[in-house]
């Protein structure tokens, strides 16, 4: 079933768009002031030039106020298509930050089934390659082809009343180059494409070869290496040929067109032929405006294909966000959910003694509970285990038969597909997230480190924990003294070099005990730690475990913390 936490969330790029762009109306109108602006001053100097050059013809000087106006317009013009620019890539900001934060919205909501099947490089590339492209669509798509064709048009409006002649000669020429344009700047990506892939699989081919390099010396298979990558740099090289070409054909082929349609208009209005002359005669002032717009019409078509190009990558963009807005989410808020009980009033267990919760209740109790990821594949069946406050139980099994399974619906991840997963007497997937970071402490196998100082590991940003609180599990986890003697002590900025295997996984305990939590999940935390480290680790744990209650994973036979449960397929 598919459904929102939070049904006032907007999970539409149709709808996220117009609504940041409603936000910042007055940058919007800016921005169409520029863009009009500018289309429109652009004009200007080519009509001007021509008015001095018409006045020279006459033997008469030009006024200042012509001369100055032509350089004020100039002016105007870069200045408003700067304006143009910076406003854009504002404009570009805020939509990419409102996406990238509904996305992230999205991505903390969805379920732990969405999360499984979800390749972490195509949820980066939502929120990085496909952001982007919308992006684009604002800085150099939509708006860039708007002012382009503005400019085409209002410069062949103009000619039509200077020169109808030429303007009927760019009527026919101009779909013509336009898809030239195309043609060439298909090409051109395509093969920017096929060298990039190149290049990728050349540079991947360097440490690949190193890595194995036993293997290959072994095998005896230097030489398919060597001509692999020869295979691959050929590739690369004549992609990067097919590119130069085009790029070495384009402005040759429009700087011609544009020399050989100012030579055919300039010979027809000086041919004298009465016919010619009245599509083509002009005066020399407007002979210099028209070779200037003739000049000036050529850049927008040549934009007019990349901004289709950027546009039907947006619209691609827009349709994976979509997509991504479209995953499962977690089932609903706990509040909404009846039984959820005193964990849905203040989100801590301390409300648990109150009357809600039956106070006879098992802090943790698996009651009938069968589950399995697929319908085909039985991970638990029928499993009863009570866990009372204050027990310390070690769930023994052999690997595969559902140990971690456990720990996932007792967290809530996953719900059972019949029976019930209880903690408190409540549903354990209907406590709300604020509770279970009170209720739970985590330690994995191996540390996951955060980026940020030694203390920010332990807090995890969360502002509720005091120095003292880190000062205190610290000391429980023995790490207190080698922290004091880093440069930079809790501040000290995290590295892999900074503390050894053991140490981070010291760290793990600490970070799990720092919330103080009623609960500790521990899922084989001494699996990677050689003999002495395992017991320097078990006893920062047993201090740290102290009136707490812990339930342990263990592959060993017999369990390292209190009594043991034995989990059978
Ligand atoms: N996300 C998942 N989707 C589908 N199947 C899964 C998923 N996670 C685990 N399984 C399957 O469920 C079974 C139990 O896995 P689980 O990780 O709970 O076993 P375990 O006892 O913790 O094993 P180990 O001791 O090796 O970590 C395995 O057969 C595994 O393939």
């Amino acid at each position: 079933m598919r459904h929102t936490n939070n049904p006032n969330e907007t999970t539409s790029v149709r709808q996220i768009i117009p609504s940041t762009l409603a936000q910042h109306r007055l940058l919007v109108f800016c921005i169409l002031l520029s863009v009009c602006g500018a289309v429109l001053t652009a004009l200007v100097p080519p009509l001007v030039l021509g008015r001095i050059i018409d006045t020279l013809t006459l033997g008469t000087m030009p006024s200042l106020f012509l001369v100055l106006l032509y350089f004020a317009m100039l002016a105007l013009t870069g200045l408003l298509e700067s304006a143009r620019e910076g406003l854009l890539t504002i404009c570009g900001q805020q939509i990419t930050h409102s996406l990238r934060s509904r996305l992230m919205a999205k991505f903390v909501r969805l379920s732990a089934e969405e999360l499984n099947r979800q390749e972490p490089g195509a949820v980066v590339s939502r929120f990085v390659g496909d952001v982007d492209t919308v992006e684009n669509l604002f800085t150099s798509g939509i708006i860039s082809m708007f002012a382009d064709a503005c400019k085409i048009l209002s410069i062949l409006t103009l000619i039509w009343f200077r020169n109808k002649g030429l303007a009927l000669i760019f009527l026919l020429l101009l779909p013509l180059l336009f898809f030239f344009t195309r043609h060439v700047q298909k090409n051109m990506l395509s093969a920017q494409i096929e060298n990039r892939k190149a290049v990728s699989r050349a540079s991947a081919h360097v440490p690949e070869t190193l890595h194995n390099i036993r293997t290959i010396h072994t095998l005896g298979k230097e030489r398919y290496m060597e001509q692999q990558y020869d295979r691959y740099i050929g590739d690369s090289y004549r992609a990067m040929e097919r590119t130069n070409f085009y790029d070495a054909v384009y402005s040759p082929v429009i700087l011609i067109l544009n020399a050989v349609v100012v030579a055919l208009v300039m010979l027809l209005s000086a041919s004298g032929n009465p016919r010619a002359l009245t599509l083509f005669g002009m005066s020399a002032g407007t002979a210099v405006a028209v070779m200037n717009y003739i000049s000036q019409i050529f850049s927008p078509v040549e934009s007019l294909g990349m901004e289709i190009q950027t546009i039907q990558s947006a619209v691609a963009g827009i349709h994976r966000i979509q997509e991504f807005f479209g995953l499962q989410e977690k089932e609903p808020s706990p509040s909404t959910t009846p039984d959820s009980g005193a964990f849905a009033e203040s989100g801590t267990m301390d409300s648990c003694a109150g009357t809600q919760t039956p106070s006879d209740a098992p802090f943790v109790e698996f009651r009938d509970v069968t589950f399995s990821y697929d319908d085909d594949k039985l991970v638990l069946s029928h499993l009863n285990l009570t866990v009372e406050s204050g027990d310390q139980l070690t769930l023994l099994g052999r690997t595969g038969v559902g140990k971690s399974t456990v720990f996932k619906l007792l967290l809530g991840l996953y719900r059972p597909d019949s029976g019930q997963m209880l903690i408190h007497g409540v549903p354990a997937d209907s406590i709300p997230e604020d509770a279970r970071r009170k209720l739970f402490g985590y330690v994995e196998q191996s540390f996951h480190p955060v980026p940020g100082t030694v203390r920010e590991q332990i807090t995890l940003f969360d502002p509720s924990i005091s120095d003292d609180a880190v000062q205190k599990v610290a000391e429980l986890t023995e790490l207190a003294d080698t922290i004091s003697r880093l440069d930079l002590g809790y501040d000290t900025p995290c590295s892999p070099e900074l503390f050894s295997q053991g140490q981070w996984q010291l760290l793990s305990i600490a970070r799990a005990a720092a919330s103080d939590p009623e609960l500790l999940l521990l899922d084989e935390i001494t699996a990677n730690l050689d003999a002495e480290t395992e017991q320097h680790v078990l006893r920062a744990l047993r201090r740290v475990s102290k009136n707490r209650t812990v339930l342990s994973i263990s592959h060993r036979t017999s369990a390292e913390f209190g009594r043991s449960y034995s989990l059978r397929s």
